[in-house]
């Protein structure tokens, strides 16, 4: 496995109207391998949004340094990151454009890095794959394909929030508690089709949830964080063998703090 993206020395200090440092991300490293599904664990305020900011480029960081595909990224701006970068957010309204249609949104998303207009022809051209992609969701989106996003439930929404993350094949895809927001039926038939997804184009991905469960279930790594810093980090085979309750025992005996 070659490495994909490499993270050193990553942190972010605020300094607060107390002149106090607050060190949010505190010398963050990892490297994550090609083809690696990585879930994220932690408290609230551990700074897990913060160092998918950091990756993105949507917060400066204090100091440290983002390798992406052999790129040092750490000075590009978060425009040129988002070419070889996804993130599906928590809120279903931040990866939609809620008065486009979702055929507009899904070609919005196929021309990313294009400079092309989103002309009517591309439109037609395109219509009868997205169709089918929306179809093979199951949740009645494609009935929706002309309709603009904002009148789609929230579960419809994040699904095609997804595939709109997808839909390029970027190098890392970054799903911040992306199901967090929707009823428990929803999450999980949204969380099954992230899986497939993920599976079937054999994506690089890091996914925070909450869901102690689903950090199990789904991916070949686990990564926990607490007070800015990566506190766990699980292989495939530690993985595996850690239980739902062993993990809930280390959260509950607070064994997860940092050992330097
Ligand atoms: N721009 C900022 N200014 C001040 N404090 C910030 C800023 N960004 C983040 N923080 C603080 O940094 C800490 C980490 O925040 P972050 O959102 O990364 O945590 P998290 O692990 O994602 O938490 P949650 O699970 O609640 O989403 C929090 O205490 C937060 O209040």
């Amino acid at each position: 496995m070659s490495a994909l993206l490499q993270v050193t020395g990553l942190t972010k200090i605020i300094t607060n109207q107390a002149d106090e440092d607050n060190h949010i991300l505190d010398g963050v490293n990892f490297t994550l391998n090609q083809g690696e599904f990585v879930t994220v664990l932690g408290g609230n305020g551990a700074g897990k949004s913060t160092l998918f900011n950091s990756i993105t480029g949507s917060t400066e960081i204090t100091s440290g340094t983002v390798m992406l595909k052999d790129n040092d990224i750490t000075k590009w701006k978060e425009e040129k990151r988002s070419n070889l970068i996804s993130r599906v957010f928590q809120d279903p309204k931040m990866g939609t454009a809620p008065r486009m249609t979702v055929a507009e949104n899904l070609l919005l998303a196929k021309l990313r890095g294009e400079k092309k207009t989103l002309r009517s022809r591309n439109l037609k051209k395109n219509k009868e794959q997205f169709i089918e992609m929306c179809t093979s969701i199951g949740n009645g989106l494609e009935k929706q394909i002309d309709a603009p996003a904002g009148n789609l439930s929230g579960g419809q929404r994040q699904s095609l929030s997804l595939l709109m993350a997808t839909m390029t094949q970027p190098s890392l895809l970054l799903l911040d508690e992306h199901t967090a927001a929707l009823d428990p039926k929803t999450s999980k038939k949204l969380m099954q089709l992230t899986n497939e997804i993920i599976q079937e184009k054999k994506m690089t991905c890091m996914m925070i949830t909450h869901q102690m469960e689903d950090a199990l279930v789904y991916g070949n790594r686990l990564i926990v964080m607490k007070d800015g810093k990566i506190t766990l980090d699980l292989n495939q085979k530690e993985k595996e063998k850690m239980t739902l309750k062993d993990l809930l025992k280390l959260f509950e005996e607070e064994k997860l703090t940092p050992t330097i």
